[in-house]
């Protein structure tokens, strides 16, 4: 498929995200990181009718994208401890039949996480290729932010968990060593193999705990965020947003612990209409 075939499917689905769901009359509004999330703020900068409407970005990109637009930013530490996006917009690398999104292509991830779950609601944007069953189809690696101290252990800690080759992302100029992150950390990209849904430890396809060599999603997720060094793991899964709260409330055993999942996940086709995968 041609890059304008691409291109077209990313703008098509943040046309068909914004006119969802959002509210011309919001006032926090979180924005994402990539090349997508560019066709989401001009959706939304058509829609607007709030002249103080203001942006949460995702880092310094998505600064740019809102800046350059013309709308206001405001740091995500400055928002009132109780202030919650009215929504909150990002794209995604690989996402799964149970809306589950590998992200962080971009480096953004921990900004990302942080805006995602300060959201009532969470949409994600993407292209036909992000739309797979399983994460790891297609998008080959988690990245991973981790403190540059601690890239020999975690390494080593990941290649434990059944990380064939993880690596350490460089800029794109090789000479100039490891990229650095919004936080001054470094990415490091681990490759699993695909990765199982919660139906498929259910059904028995596999442990899901890694001592088979399977992993399910929130599984890996939770096993890497333990390691000491990781600041994040672009791994966006469990429950998020009124979903997430309606079910704690009810948790008297508290075992519904905060996720990331976006409730609606848009995806732009190669013929030009848009899929709409939503939370079960
Ligand atoms: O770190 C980057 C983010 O997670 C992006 O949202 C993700 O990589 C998708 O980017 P794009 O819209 O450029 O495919």
């Amino acid at each position: 498929m041609s890059d304008t075939t691409v291109e077209a499917a990313k703008r098509a689905a943040a046309q068909q995200a914004v006119k969802d769901h959002f509210d011309p009359n919001a006032t926090n509004v979180g924005i994402g990181s990539g090349t997508t999330i560019v066709y989401v703020v001009e959706a939304i900068k058509q829609a607007s009718t709030n002249p103080a409407i203001r942006f949460v970005p995702t880092g310094y990109q998505s600064r740019q994208v809102i800046v350059k637009a013309g709308l206001t930013p405001i740091a995500f530490d400055s928002l009132a401890e109780d202030t919650l996006l009215d929504v909150a917009f990002d794209g995604a690398d690989e996402v799964d039949i149970d809306l589950n999104c590998i992200k962080g292509g971009g480096a953004c991830l921990f900004q990302e996480k942080l805006v995602a779950q300060r959201a009532r609601k969470f949409v994600c944007v993407a292209d036909y290729r992000k739309k797979q069953d399983r994460l790891l189809t297609n998008w080959p690696t988690i990245p991973i932010e981790v403190a540059p101290i601690s890239v020999p252990v975690v390494l080593r800690a990941l290649k434990t968990l059944g990380s064939t080759e993880p690596k350490l992302r460089n800029t794109l100029l090789e000479k100039s060593g490891p990229l650095k992150t919004d936080q001054d950390f470094f990415i490091i990209d681990a490759p699993f193999k695909t990765l199982l849904v919660k139906e498929d430890v259910e059904s028995g396809k596999g442990k899901g705990d890694g001592s088979d060599g399977t992993w399910e999603v929130t599984q890996l997720s939770d096993a890497i965020k333990s390691l000491t060094g990781v600041l994040e793991v672009g791994i966006f899964s469990g429950l998020n947003g009124p979903d997430a709260e309606a079910l704690r409330a009810t948790d008297s055993r508290k075992t519904v612990t905060s996720g990331q999942k976006p409730i609606a996940v848009y995806f732009g086709m190669a013929d030009g209409s848009v899929e709409l995968r939503t939370a079960q």
